[in-house]
């Protein structure tokens, strides 16, 4: 298996496109100059495009994906409602997903043959939007409203409508401040980071018609720390075995280990990182975890060790300026 890693920094407007080695050492393959500053990014689930979401002109931009070095080319682009702060696809390929924090809406643009074509839907009074995450089966999207404590659930419907779901919504305690989600591949949990108060929480999943429950609470900060909470990304590895997060005041990324069945998780411990780590990621081989700092303009590679998924650094690597995200494509 190839792997390519793509860092976005927005302060330079450039995405950097490394190969990823099995060592853990990364080449520098290309850097494209972006027309605006990019911000989030997802790769499309046929791994053939790179989806970025641009401004101050609110775009998505699609770059097509080389097969063998990962190196980008412009493909197409289409405009957004909104600021984008977070961009995700659908697992079929056919719908990419705008939450944008400004403009408190999350959108729905449809994908042709891979390239972004139009907007078909924005659900608008989500104060605070910051993400959107689609179910691993394709039906229910998780949109976050971090100003509301609250996630809001929608039916993804053939033609790119949301439609609220019944309950409409699931709530956190007042002032976490819900932001970013993963889902454990057995698909029975969600995991959702809490910008305010730095903490996750475990979501069980249930029947769709049936109750969402909060099954467990975490403090993702060390003990002595004092300062103001600020957590930003949360990443699950392949094998459901290992959880991080990261907070942006301390920098730090919050090691879990996660039980079997998904429902229960434990502080392992705690990694130094680069200054102010706003997106990070885990590859696919799950063996390593990479980490942008927005003011140290670096990225970080870390091994993941043994049955704690404990983190060794292996190297770090100056990218563009105020790095802000991190995605992996394997091929
Ligand atoms: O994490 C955060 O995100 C919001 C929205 O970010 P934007 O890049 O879409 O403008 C930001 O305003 C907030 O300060 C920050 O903590």
């Amino acid at each position: 298996m190839k792997q390519t890693v793509y860092t976005a920094s927005p302060e330079s407007q450039q995405i950097h496109v490394w190969s990823l080695h099995q060592d853990g050492k990364l080449t520098l393959v290309q850097v494209v100059d972006v027309p605006g500053q990019v911000q989030p990014m997802v790769i499309s689930p046929d791994k053939q495009y790179l989806y970025v979401g641009v401004r101050p002109e609110f775009r998505v931009i699609a770059y097509r994906i080389a097969p063998d070095d990962g190196a980008l080319t412009f493909a197409g682009e289409s405009a957004l409602p909104g600021s984008p702060t977070h961009i995700s696809t659908d697992h079929s390929g056919k719908f990419l997903f705008s939450g944008s924090y400004n403009q408190a809406s999350v959108s729905v643009t449809r994908l042709e043959e891979g390239l972004p074509v139009g907007v078909v839907d924005v659900v608008e009074g989500l104060d605070g939007c910051h993400s959107a995450n689609i179910t691993p089966d394709n039906r229910t999207l998780w949109v976050p409203a971090l100003k509301q404590d609250r996630i809001c659930l929608f039916t993804l419907s053939d033609d790119g409508k949301l439609v609220a779901q019944t309950p409409a919504e699931v709530t956190t305690v007042e002032g976490a401040g819900p932001r970013h989600m993963a889902f454990h591949p057995n698909q029975q949990y969600a995991y959702c980071v809490n910008e305010l108060n730095s903490s996750v929480d475990v979501w069980e999943l249930s029947d769709p018609h049936g109750e969402i429950e909060c099954v467990q609470t975490l403090d993702m900060m060390p003990p002595d720390f004092t300062g103001t909470r600020w957590a930003a990304d949360i990443h699950i590895t392949p094998d459901g075995r290992h959880l991080y997060t990261c907070d942006r005041t301390s920098s730090t990324l919050t090691v879990f280990t996660i039980s079997e069945d998904g429902s229960v998780l434990e502080v392992q411990g705690f990694q130094p990182t680069e200054t102010q780590p706003r997106g990070f990621n885990v590859d696919h081989s799950g063996k390593y975890v990479l980490a942008v700092g927005q003011k140290s303009h670096h990225l970080a590679v870390y091994e993941i060790k043994g049955e704690q998924g404990l983190l060794e650094e292996k190297g770090r690597y100056a990218v563009g300026q105020g790095p802000m995200w991190v995605v992996v494509n394997a091929h």
